[in-house]
């Protein structure tokens, strides 16, 4: 079907190139060339060339970059969206094709619904709906006249220009065109960005290349073509110069020119690339390009120092380079560093006025005199014991044939004698305990930070980081009375479940400001005793405790859903688990002798088939008050159960106490797990 033009269409082909264009050196004409296999032609065919500026901001790393620039808060996919607006966008390596580039334009496709073939391309899995969150946030920040900021990144090779970091800051864009084009059979999502300060040269321009047009020079008269689908009287801009096609993808007509599916090579069409929309005030950015994040911290108050905001990153005022809050006290520049890559001499560390405990704490006297708790049955219900270990409430979960958690419960008495956990709480903020956030060595995405701050004393220990660790002979004075009192609390504890008691030789204490927790995980390195105990100090946490998740569904996780993922060598088969019953009548029949390994794992198989695995419910939760003392002991209670602690105020500190066993250690760390407590460091449980 002939599409029927609207009152005003022109023969685009026909218009001269006006005023406002960006000449184009001979290599950048050729890139508007956009057939699949054209972009890599091109950029083989031409040197890479130097860009003429530096960008306002930058960083080496996603995280980094996340952390310090609000308007880009996204660690995976090339969009920051939020509530319906797109803020941010990068443009790296998966423009797709069609794509282009130059000093103030950019088309790109939007993300989503994507799979790589097996040349690495990414090919659309499914068609993108004009219904997804980031097809209605680009619309949105379009039609609220909201500028986004473009980042580029070095894998990006439309640009064909060497970037000087991995991220790029360019500038604030606005939205011009949201449309849908063909992608093999499927349909996807096409942006065009046009730069939002025409009068200045942007960064990324060739080194050399003359400046843009002033804006008095500017024709802001040049429109693209727009024309009425016969079909379905949607109204199309002409974007390439083989012929206007209707973009409505609902439309019979959508993506033919003339009633026939268009050419493999594509160019965009003049009028497309050079209109410019005239300056128009209403287009702003919801944020500052780079924000000036320390001008809004006062560190004379208070509760600036551990808020939430105070542990965004900022970009270093220095080199402009985007960086974490590593520190206790603050950020420097070099610690985020790529190392062989020159350091940057800024720091910045904060005044860490202390925390009163009177902020963290909720309760109207601080504590109570006897706590009463209230348990969920939804959950173990442990022995209390209000008796033994008077003033404490003694409560115990016992996890049959794995190990027993004992929660010591503080209280007013407790907390405020000269010395206890009022004081230390106090005392532990006083000087630098050389508390740092580390990288997880196993995270999924790569270079991510701890959600809290850690340093250990004592015997070297690793746990979800590695952490260089301080001898006892440097620890401050509250880090041996707390030793003091998690000596007691696991002797107690231990004696209590009729265990064996090694006095521990290590301290890890965590800090955590506001927001910040420990997810998911197990104390059960192979150089650690069976026991571990933790002292709180400050803000109240939640702790839960669960089965792992391949004890839990019998098998290790699959990615395929209802796969079965491989089974376990040697099921323990514990209280609660998936099909509880049916595996372990299977593993009597297996041990008796009465099936082979194959009948076992063949009709495990058959039991966990076509069930999704998923992860176990919760089995125990804490609530942990400042003062409180947890043991968990037992090596199987951290082979098989993991456990997180997600606190609930500005600032908390866990200071978990174990022993490390010395044939482990390089005999030159041995000495650092020595210690000996004056007599009022060694705690009477009062
Ligand atoms: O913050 C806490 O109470 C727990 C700390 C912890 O899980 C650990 O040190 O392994």
């Amino acid at each position: 079907m002939s599409p029927r033009t609207t009152a005003n269409r022109r023969k685009a082909t026909d218009r001269p190139v006006r005023a406002g264009r960006i000449s184009k050196t001979k290599k950048e004409q050729a890139l508007i060339k956009v057939s699949p296999k054209g972009l890599k032609l091109v950029e083989s065919e031409n040197p890479i060339e130097q860009v003429c500026g530096a960008p306002p901001a930058w960083s080496e790393g996603r995280q980094q970059l996340c952390d310090a620039i609000p308007w880009f808060r996204c660690t995976q996919g090339a969009m920051y969206h939020s509530e319906g607006f797109c803020y941010g966008f990068l443009i790296d390596a998966d423009g797709g094709i069609r794509s282009y580039i130059d000093e103030e334009i950019i088309v790109t496709r939007i993300g989503g619904c994507c799979t790589k073939d097996s040349e690495g391309n990414l090919v659309l899995e499914k068609n993108q709906d004009p219904g997804t969150a980031l097809v209605q946030s680009i619309i949105g920040s379009q039609e609220s006249k909201l500028a986004v900021g473009l980042v580029i990144g070095s894998n990006n090779k439309v640009l064909n220009r060497r970037l000087p970091h991995r991220y790029n800051i360019m500038d604030w864009f606005r939205v011009t065109n949201v449309w849908f084009e063909k992608l093999g059979q499927k349909h996807c999502v096409k942006v065009r960005f046009e730069k939002l300060n025409l009068a200045e040269k942007s960064w990324w321009a060739a080194k050399d290349s003359p400046l843009p047009l002033p804006l008095q020079q500017r024709n802001f008269e040049t429109k693209m073509e727009s024309i009425m689908c016969q079909s379905c009287s949607t109204e199309s801009p002409r974007i390439y110069n083989e012929g206007w096609m209707c973009l409505d993808p609902s439309c019979v007509d959508f993506w033919r020119i003339e009633n026939v599916s268009p050419p493999v090579e594509l160019t965009f069409h003049s009028d497309f690339l050079n209109f410019r929309s005239p300056p128009d005030p209403a287009v702003q950015p919801s944020y500052s390009l780079v924000p000036d994040l320390l001008s809004t911290l006062d560190e004379n108050a208070t509760d600036v120092s551990t808020s939430r905001i105070a542990w965004k990153g900022i970009v270093c005022p220095m080199c402009f380079k985007c960086i974490r809050r590593t520190f206790w006290q603050g950020w420097k520049c070099d610690d985020d560093s790529v190392l062989g890559q020159e350091s940057c001499p800024f720091q910045k560390f904060m005044n860490m006025t202390p925390v009163s405990l009177r902020v963290v704490l909720d309760h109207f006297e601080l504590a109570p005199i006897k706590r009463a708790i209230l348990f969920d049955q939804k959950f173990s219900i442990p022995e209390i014991d209000d008796i033994s270990f008077f003033p404490y409430r003694k409560l115990t979960y016992n996890l049959e044939g794995v190990g027993s958690i004992t929660h010591f419960v503080s209280n007013r008495t407790i907390n405020s004698r000269k010395n206890g956990p009022d004081d230390l709480f106090v005392n532990l903020q006083r000087g630098d305990l050389g508390l740092k956030r580390f990288r997880i060595q196993s995270s999924l995405v790569a270079g991510t930070l701890t959600s809290h701050f850690a340093v250990n004393y004592g015997m070297p220990y690793k746990y979800v980081v590695s952490v260089d660790s301080k001898g006892f002979d440097e620890a401050p004075e509250a880090m041996l009375r707390t030793l003091g009192r998690l000596s007691w609390a696991t002797e107690k504890a231990v004696m209590s479940s009729g265990g064996t008691y090694l006095p521990p030789n290590e301290l890890l204490t965590l800090g955590y400001f506001e927001e910040m927790k420990i997810g998911f995980h197990d104390d059960g390195e192979s150089s650690l005793g069976p026991s571990i105990a933790t002292f709180s100090l400050g803000a109240k946490a939640t702790m839960l405790v669960r089965m792992k998740y391949k004890y839990f569904n019998g098998a290790t996780r699959r990615v395929e859903s209802n796969a079965v993922g491989n089974l376990l060598q040697n099921d323990p088969v514990l209280k609660d688990c998936k099909f509880e019953a049916e595996r372990r009548e299977l593993k009597e029949e297996f041990n008796a002798g009465e099936i082979s390994q194959e009948d076992y794992d063949d009709s495990r198989r058959a039991l966990f088939k076509g069930h999704k695995g998923k992860e176990a419910p919760t089995t125990i939760k804490m609530e942990l008050h400042h003062g409180d003392l947890v043991v968990m002991h037992g090596e199987n209670l951290q082979k098989y159960y993991e456990h997180s602690v997600i606190p609930e105020n500005k600032l908390r500190f866990a200071l978990t106490a174990r022993f490390v066993k010395p044939d482990h250690v390089n005999a030159n760390e041995i000495k650092k797990g020595e210690f000996s407590l004056t007599p009022d460091q060694i705690y009477d449980g009062k």
